[in-house]
């Protein structure tokens, strides 16, 4: 041991407790722009025991967007195949394009301990709320104003000048549903956006109601105590 590693102190136990604990379906939505991609990144950056939902989408791949990372892009024909056998667990129409959630992904990854992050819009979050209601965790991300919306969609430099104008056209009703959310951020300054929302998901995960072991793991110190 190097003279400046710390010693441990030989008195203190750490618990571990494993308990039970039922999957959550951590929902981003924003109007296009305000950051809930780069946020959704940055989540899983921090946090190894939440995993994206990867999307079915009929849009084009943007510069830089990997087939299977980003979405699975797939053409008109094939995402009607998949919602007529079941294998979308939620789907919506947005700017012209079509986008759905696989369900298998979200069911492994619950069943395998883990909690899921998507990135949906209002519609996605309200089929997931009425399917799941006990289960999702619903943040609304709002961008400081709306001259700084229009500034990070243009800086993004992904889109076309037309489909910018289209995305900023839509903002305002897109906007108009954040009370449906169970919380806001205002995606000011990124880190303590970050922040927020790692706070929201350790938070989300200690709800009494989502401990499922806990009944169990009090009852079986309780017969020591
Ligand atoms: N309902 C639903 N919405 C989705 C899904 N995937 C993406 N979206 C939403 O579709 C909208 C457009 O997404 P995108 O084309 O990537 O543009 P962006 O919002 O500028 O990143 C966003 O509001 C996404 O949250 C999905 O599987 N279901
Ligand atoms: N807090 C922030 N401050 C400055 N720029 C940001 C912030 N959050 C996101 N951005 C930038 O704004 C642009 C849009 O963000 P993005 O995550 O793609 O938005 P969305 O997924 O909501 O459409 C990107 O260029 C991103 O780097």
């Amino acid at each position: 041991m190097s003279a400046e590693t710390p010693k441990k102190p030989e008195n203190i136990v750490i618990i571990e407790p494993h308990i039970a604990r039922r999957g959550l379906l951590y929902i981003i939505s924003s109007p296009s722009g305000a950051g809930k991609t780069t946020l959704a990144r940055r989540l899983l950056a921090v946090d190894s025991n939440i995993e994206m939902s990867v999307s079915v989408t009929t849009r084009a791949p943007r510069p830089g967007e990997r087939d299977g990372v980003d979405y699975h892009f797939v053409d008109r024909d094939k995402f009607e195949m998949m919602k007529s056998r079941g294998e979308l667990l939620e789907w919506a129409r947005v700017f012209d394009n079509h986008y759905g959630t696989p369900r298998a992904l979200v069911e492994d990854t619950i069943h395998a301990g883990k909690d899921v992050l998507f990135d949906i819009d209002w519609q996605g979050a309200q089929q997931l709320s009425e399917k799941l209601p006990n289960d999702v965790v619903r943040v609304f991300v709002l961008p400081p104003s709306g001259g700084v919306l229009e500034d990070r969609l243009k800086s993004r430099a992904q889109d076309s000048a037309e489909t910018v104008a289209r995305r900023m056209a839509a903002a305002s009703s897109e906007i108009s549903h954040w009370p449906e959310y169970d919380y806001v951020i205002v995606n000011t300054e990124l880190e303590r956006s970050v922040a927020a929302a790692h706070a929201i998901l350790t938070a989300e995960r200690l709800k009494r109601a989502r401990l499922l072991g806990l009944s169990d793991f009090v009852r079986d110190m309780q017969a020591v105590l």
